[in-house]
């Protein structure tokens, strides 16, 4: 669908009455995440918060929105390396950011006509953010009432490489987004109202493959302030090497059964089982991830696999943690709003985000007051040269303001795996959705992408994409 000339064109499974209107992609380094639009006044869901439908989406009725979509992505994802003709001289555009809207950009070209209309990754995150937290309420009025006839949203995400399917929730009106902040600490889960006049400035961390941090001051205002390459892409790629894992998700399941003291060397291993109190340590807190596998007399077969999974997620959500507190300390913001997929609502992986933070917290202000003369800490450092006495003093009342405070609080996004391809969609309200509205709410003729869609799934022999069956699916409804 080419939305910047005001031509919109729905994609229609050929099969199926029904009709997805509007799309954006986000293809990132591990998973690809797509959201979309559709007409349909089928629930594809029902279920809590957070629960796998494994069984819902293998019903061939009641979802019949989505597996034009699979087959769709599917095959420009996965296919041989036919190309397949372009149905139509017309090039489509749909909405695409991510490293893969550059990397695919020829398939989706080739073998669909499909071109990719690259929106910047971190412009994406950055308004799917703002728009979650804030709630819809920046969208035009056009897209608010475009939104408001369609009794439902889908998004939906799937691996590159292996095809799982999540479609993580629907939502009766896209425009009103409820309690999309959240706390995580102790098991205890609290929804966060936010207010939007104080929502900025706020530190988002988006724990894809890698990990980016980003100031975010308002509405594309933003800097990329830090980031780290020990990221999910590390969980999931280390994890595979060290426990032979299939799939992340059976990695993550290992990790909750796991015990991260059998690899990890604790304070109180190296102290006799004391804690080290001068300097604020208990005996239980990490000295050393995977301390414990040093041991001359044990190999990796010694230690079980769960053990090893849960102190690789630990060792990796704690590092995270640590290096977002102190870029929300540096630069004196009281929000780390964390997304991207490797959270995956993850109760563990939650817990210690927000222990990290508040550890380096604790940690710090434990410092400071061991430390009288705060500005012992500045001769120190200006003695290493490169920063002015006001910059230093500046820094110093920041930090001593901030642990004070005791501000900066870890945060959770219900939609977190989604940023990106929620703030691709919302980039097409640029490009005149007024003209999608107009045009698309009664149902048209099939397009030319519905005919290559149609095509292609011709092309197929019988059984080779068996849709629902064929993908290992997994819903949320959120
Ligand atoms: N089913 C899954 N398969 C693979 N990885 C998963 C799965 N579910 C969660 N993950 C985790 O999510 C991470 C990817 O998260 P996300 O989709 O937010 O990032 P990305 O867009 O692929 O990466 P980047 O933005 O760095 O290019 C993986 O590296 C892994 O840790
Ligand atoms: C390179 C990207 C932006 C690709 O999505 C992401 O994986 C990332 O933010 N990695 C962390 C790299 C860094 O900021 O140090």
């Amino acid at each position: 669908m080419d939305l910047r000339d005001g031509q919109t064109q729905q994609i229609l499974d050929p099969n199926q009455p029904t009709h997805v209107y509007h799309l954006a992609l986000d293809i990132g380094g591990s998973l690809a995440k797509l959201v979309y639009f559709t007409k349909d006044d089928n629930h594809l869901v029902d279920g809590e918060e957070g629960i796998f439908h494994r069984k819902t989406l293998q019903k061939s009725n009641g979802h019949k929105q989505y597996p034009v979509i699979l087959k769709f992505l599917h095959l420009i994802l996965n296919s041989g390396s036919q190309p397949q003709e372009n149905p139509g001289s017309q090039p489509i555009a749909v909405k695409a950011t991510g490293g893969g809207a550059y990397k695919y950009a020829d398939v989706f070209k080739e073998r669909l006509g499909i071109i990719l209309d690259k929106e910047d990754e971190m412009d994406c995150l950055v308004a799917g953010a703002n728009f979650l937290l804030e709630g819809a309420v920046r969208f035009s009025p056009d897209l608010i009432e475009f939104c408001k006839a369609f009794s439902q949203e889908l998004l939906l995400q799937f691996s590159v490489n292996n095809s799982r399917v999540f479609i993580l929730k629907h939502l009766d009106n896209f425009h009103v987004v409820h309690q999309e902040a959240f706390t995580y600490m102790g098991d205890q889960k609290q929804f966060v109202q936010i207010d939007r006049n104080d929502l900025y400035p706020y530190l988002l961390v988006n724990i894809g493959s890698g990990v980016g941090m980003i100031k975010v001051e308002g509405e594309g205002k933003f800097e990329r302030v830090s980031g780290t390459s020990i990221g999910g892409g590390t969980f999931w790629g280390l994890g595979k090497l060290l426990t032979k894992c299939k799939s992340f998700d059976e990695l993550l399941e290992l990790s909750y059964r796991g015990n991260n003291r059998a690899v990890d060397m604790l304070v109180g291993d190296t102290y006799g089982g004391m804690d080290y109190s001068k300097i604020g340590l208990s005996s239980t807190a990490i000295a050393s991830s995977f301390g414990k596998a040093i041991s001359d007399n044990r190999e990796r077969e010694d230690y079980k696999p769960e053990d090893i999974a849960r102190s690789l997620l630990r060792m990796i959500s704690n590092n995270i943690g640590q290096i977002s507190y102190l870029n929300a300390l540096r630069f004196g913001l009281k929000r780390i709003f964390f997304g991207g997929f490797f959270i995956r609502k993850h109760p563990f992986t939650m817990d210690t985000l927000s222990v990290a933070v508040n550890f380096c917290k604790w940690i710090l202000n434990f410092a400071s007051l061991a430390c009288p003369d705060s500005f012992w800490v500045a001769r120190r450092v200006l003695a290493v040269g490169k920063c002015s006495v006001a910059m230093m003093q500046e820094c110093l009342i920041r930090l001593l303001s901030m642990l004070a405070s005791g501000e900066a609080k870890a945060m959770f996004l219900r939609h977190e795996g989604f940023l990106g391809a929620v703030g691709s969609f919302m980039s097409s309200d640029k490009h005149g959705l007024k003209e999608l509205l107009a045009n698309e709410v009664v149902p048209r003729s099939p397009s030319k992408l519905s005919f290559a869609v149609d095509k292609i799934l011709r092309s197929l022999p019988d059984g080779e994409f068996n849709g629902d069956e064929s993908i290992e699916c997994s819903v949320y409804a959120a």
